[in-house]
């Protein structure tokens, strides 16, 4: 998959991601906190409960043991009367009994049972202090649901199991009480699912069970569960989502324009170039330079070829500039370097009179850097300095002062330095003749208008002489036709290069040409010395 088509499969995805993602985070937050807000209130349910458990128990006992040791005659008006009147005053007891021999005596409603008698109920617990309790007691007058008997000695207190959790609750809430070592004692409240109140008394704190928010309380020997169902819940969410909804929506939309961006840089020019320079995607060809007495193949220009991953190969029309904008360029021509010295090194070695001409960026000229990254590919290569040349266009040489200074460096280090693209930028003879050059090449839209006829077609005459002037050697860039060799060599142009000669050449092809034309007009001498003078009148560094 290429780079542009995963960029965009991943701003596809991301997109999806960044929309939906906020909102479901939103909506799963906004669920926790109803569910948190939700067992919160629960569990002051569960304790509510507790609280009115205890409170009918205590009450119970208490009244029970007021009647113990029994100090009226048993079941003497007054007896019954105070039986009566706890049963009345209390919130929780409904009827009182009285016992003899594990035999009702009477109630506090009558003095004789009858044919009401029964006998004193089996507990099914018994706390420490002796009180005991009894499940499923019927009234001992009416008909009715069967209610808890609270035990003491000889009397007995019913109490309907509701008065131990008749709390006052909100709609949908069910409470359910358990005695801890017994079970479940009572619920009252909202239908909840079957099996879940005692599910809820399995566990403590907060539990979901079956869509059923739950909080259990344990305390004082009881266990209380208020339970709520998923439906009450959710009517709760719409509420909250009011609030949480749009702020997942604008993050979302934050997010969308976000990843946008993000692909929309990656998906730059310059993105794609800085991928390209990180994933090394260059190669390096070589234009042959022909010297035009002898035509001898006597160097290259090394020339940048960005090689994309589907095998296209991109020129550096297409990128040079960006590069040179973005800082690219530094890391670009550290690999042209790096690259001709590896490629050229075993060729260089065997002609001494072979040279390689670099590109220098006009940031390496104001700064210098060049030199150092040279000198270090140079090292230990067995390459002499003298077979590296540096080509810097007007445009890098514009602050004289730093580009004096980096030619001067250059030179003296042994390399000859040539001035690319001469007449396209604003030089004149005064510009020229501040910088230490050694040649100076002729841009190829001058060596098109020869014999064209054309207005500017003069102004290649006045760059040669101008050039002889200052003594440098001359450089015909772009020569297609024999006319135009024909012309520049009679004119003492030194060397040219052209598709008249040669494309840009892969190396091997590159190496392949320069031994062709060694077997066609043989080598040279070693026309390349340095290091050179720094002055601006004597180019000996190209002296043949
Ligand atoms: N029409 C025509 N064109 C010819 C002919 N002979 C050569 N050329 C082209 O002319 C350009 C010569 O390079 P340049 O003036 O240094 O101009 C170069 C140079 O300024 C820059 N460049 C290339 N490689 C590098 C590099 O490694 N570093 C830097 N800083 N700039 C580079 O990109 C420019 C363009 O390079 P290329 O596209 O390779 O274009 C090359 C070359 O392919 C011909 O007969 N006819």
């Amino acid at each position: 998959m290429s780079n542009k088509n995963r960029i965009v499969a991943w701003t596809i995805v991301a997109t999806a991601v960044a929309a939906i993602a906020p909102v479901a985070a939103m909506m799963w937050l906004s669920r926790q906190a109803v569910a948190q807000a939700e067992h919160e209130r629960l569990a002051r349910y569960a304790e509510s409960v507790i609280a009115r458990a205890a409170h009918s128990f205590d009450e119970t006992q208490r009244s029970l043991k007021s009647l113990s040791p029994l100090l009226l005659l048993p079941c003497s008006d007054e007896h019954i009367a105070q039986m009566r009147l706890i049963s009345v005053n209390s919130r929780s007891i409904e009827e009182m009994g009285y016992y003899e021999h594990g035999q009702l005596k009477c109630t506090s409603w009558d003095s004789s049972v009858g044919a009401r008698r029964r006998r004193q109920a089996e507990p099914v617990f018994t706390t420490a202090d002796g009180v005991e309790v009894a499940l499923d007691q019927r009234s001992f007058v009416a008909d009715g649901p069967t209610m808890l008997s609270i035990q003491y000695g000889a009397h007995s207190a019913l109490v309907h199991r509701l008065r131990f959790v008749d709390v006052v609750l909100e709609k949908g809430v069910h409470v359910v009480l358990a005695r801890n070592g017994f079970g479940p004692v009572a619920q009252y409240g909202g239908p909840v699912a079957a099996g879940v109140a005692e599910h809820a008394l399995d566990g403590l704190g907060r539990q979901d069970v079956d869509g059923f928010f739950i909080s259990t309380v344990s305390r004082d020997g009881w266990t209380a569960a208020a339970i709520v169902d998923g439906d009450h819940v959710l009517e709760e969410m719409t509420g909250q989502q009011r609030w949480f909804l749009p702020v997942g929506i604008l993050l979302g939309i934050g997010l969308v324009m976000l990843v946008l961006r993000v692909s929309q840089a990656r998906l730059s020019p310059l993105a794609d170039l800085q991928l390209a320079v990180k994933k090394k995607e260059f190669i390096v060809h070589y234009q042959p330079i022909i010297e035009m007495a002898s035509g001898r193949c006597i160097g290259a220009e090394a020339l940048l070829r960005w090689r994309r991953p589907d095998g296209s190969i991109v020129r550096p029309d297409f990128f040079i500039a960006l590069a040179e904008e973005s800082g690219l360029i530094l890391p670009l021509t550290d690999l042209v370097v790096d690259t001709v010295v590896r490629e050229m090194r075993d060729t260089l070695r065997q002609d001494r009179a072979l040279h390689i001409a670099i590109n220098v960026a006009a940031q390496d000229m104001k700064t210098g850097r060049i030199l150092e990254v040279v000198s270090q590919a140079l090292a230990g290569s067995d390459i002499r300095p003298e077979q590296l040349w540096m080509e810097a266009t007007e445009r890098g040489c514009m602050d004289i002062a730093s580009a004096s200074l980096t030619l001067a460096r250059a030179r003296e280090m042994g390399h000859s330095m040539a001035l690319d693209d001469f007449g396209t930028g604003y030089s004149n003879l005064q510009y020229l003749q501040g910088l230490p050059m050694d040649a100076l090449k002729i841009d190829k839209s001058f060596v098109s208008t020869i014999g064209t006829g054309a207005a500017t077609s003069a102004v290649i005459d006045h760059i040669i002489a101008m050039a002889k002037s200052l003594k440098l050697y001359i450089v015909a860039e772009g020569v297609e036709t024999l006319e135009q060799a024909a012309y520049l060599a009679e004119r003492g142009v030194d060397f040219a290069q052209g598709w008249l000669f040669s494309r840009p050449l892969p190396v091997e092809e590159f190496v392949a040409f320069y031994c062709a034309t060694l077997a066609d007009y043989g080598s040279g001498p070693e026309i390349i010395r340095g290091p050179q003078p720094a002055s601006t009148d004597s180019p000996a560094a190209l002296d043949a």
